[in-house]
């Protein structure tokens, strides 16, 4: 690519385009780089008889057995549930999803400001991109780590502009109540005493991936976010402009997620799979992308902070159930998840213990 092109669109080192701003050029065909060929299709067909269960929290918390057995079973089967209801200040979404919106559409040099330095995963930029030949995701992210409030980059953190800044500081304080509240509940429906699992949750790990898909000429030879489980213990997803992308993989299929406004998207990490002795479901799942409308999500990960030691939690280990993965550190997980050589394969199956 041309150097004064690549500046123009905002390249990092390794020369990888803004898609945000790639997607702004005149283009019937995409560069072969972002081309992901033999990828599985959706199936509507399921899809239209199953979706992800819609889960109540004011009935959850008003102690309904139906809904608390619902909550449960989404937890084990599916891994993923839609949360309505759930007392989140409707101007607190408001503010955090019009911020976002307009983040992404800053002229690119304001976006460059926050660029992410290479390696690193805090910034303004693309999904770990090491090298010229990799596939690329059809999509730009920023990523920030939000709680505690000690772990905020200074150099990042206090620069991201007014009133964008103050959004994601309420939007965050909020989130985090609510994972507690949802933890709360999961150590009932897996009845053991709350502490075994809130221990592990004082003082939360939280950071913001702010996703943007632009929309693309040729939406099925591209992918917005490869296929992955999360690694942390609950992931909160809000989708800004109820544009249809997330797909969680089913029964071996993948099942397009219908947006509903204000709805959160939850999902448990690969951190609670561990945490529950494989229970609760860690579940893979991509983002897709359309012809027409740039798509935006916000996804905040939470998990235990980085010093914790992490296991099958000792009541839901039985001699029916003997414990199914190993102990480990956080901060080892997340750096044997990040690590460069897994190919896909997932870090839960490398702490996996054989022949449980
Ligand atoms: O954009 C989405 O719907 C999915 C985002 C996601 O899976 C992630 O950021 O980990
Ligand atoms: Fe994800």
């Amino acid at each position: 690519m041309d150097p004064q092109i690549a500046n123009k669109l905002g390249t990092s080192l390794l020369l990888v385009p803004s898609v945000h701003e790639l997607a702004k050029q005149p283009m019937t065909i995409v560069p072969e780089r972002y081309i992901h060929p033999n990828q599985d299709p959706p199936s509507v067909e399921f899809a239209t008889s199953h979706q992800v269960p819609v889960i109540d929290l004011n009935k959850l918390l008003s102690e309904d057995e139906n809904e608390l057995e619902k909550f449960d079973l989404a937890c084990k089967e599916w891994g993923f549930f839609q949360l309505i209801n759930h007392g989140i200040n409707p101007s607190t979404l408001e503010k955090v999803k019009i911020s976002v919106e307009e983040f992404f559409s800053l002229p690119m040099k304001e976006k460059k400001k926050f660029w992410q330095n290479q390696g690193d995963l805090e910034g303004y930029g693309q999904n770990f991109v090491v090298s010229e030949e990799q596939k690329l995701e059809w999509a730009d992210l920023f990523y920030i780590f939000t709680l505690p409030s000690y772990v905020r980059n200074p150099h990042l953190f206090p620069c991201i502009p007014q009133p964008f800044r103050e959004a994601v500081e309420s939007y965050s304080l909020e989130l985090e109540k609510l994972c507690m509240t949802i933890i709360k509940l999961m150590a009932k429906t897996l009845k053991i005493k709350p502490n075994e699992l809130l221990e592990l949750f004082e003082d939360v790990s939280q950071a913001m991936r702010m996703n943007c898909y632009p929309p693309c000429p040729q939406p099925e030879h591209v992918i917005g976010l490869n296929p992955h489980s999360d690694a942390g213990a609950l992931t909160i997803l809000l989708q800004v402009n109820d544009t249809e992308g997330l797909e969680i993989r089913k029964d071996g299929m993948w099942v397009p997620i219908k947006p509903f406004s204000n709805a959160f998207v939850i999902n448990i990490g690969d951190i609670l799979e561990i945490l529950t002795n494989g229970i609760y479901r860690s579940i893979e799942h991509r983002a897709t992308i359309n012809s027409e409308k740039q798509r935006i999500s916000i996804a905040t990960f939470h998990g235990p902070q980085m010093n914790k030691i992490i296991g099958p939690t000792p009541s839901l280990v039985t001699p029916d159930r003997p414990a199914l993965f190993k102990r480990i550190g956080v901060a080892d997980y997340y750096k044997g998840y990040f690590s460069r050589e897994l190919n896909g394969k997932s870090y839960l199956d490398v702490v996996r213990i054989q022949n449980a």
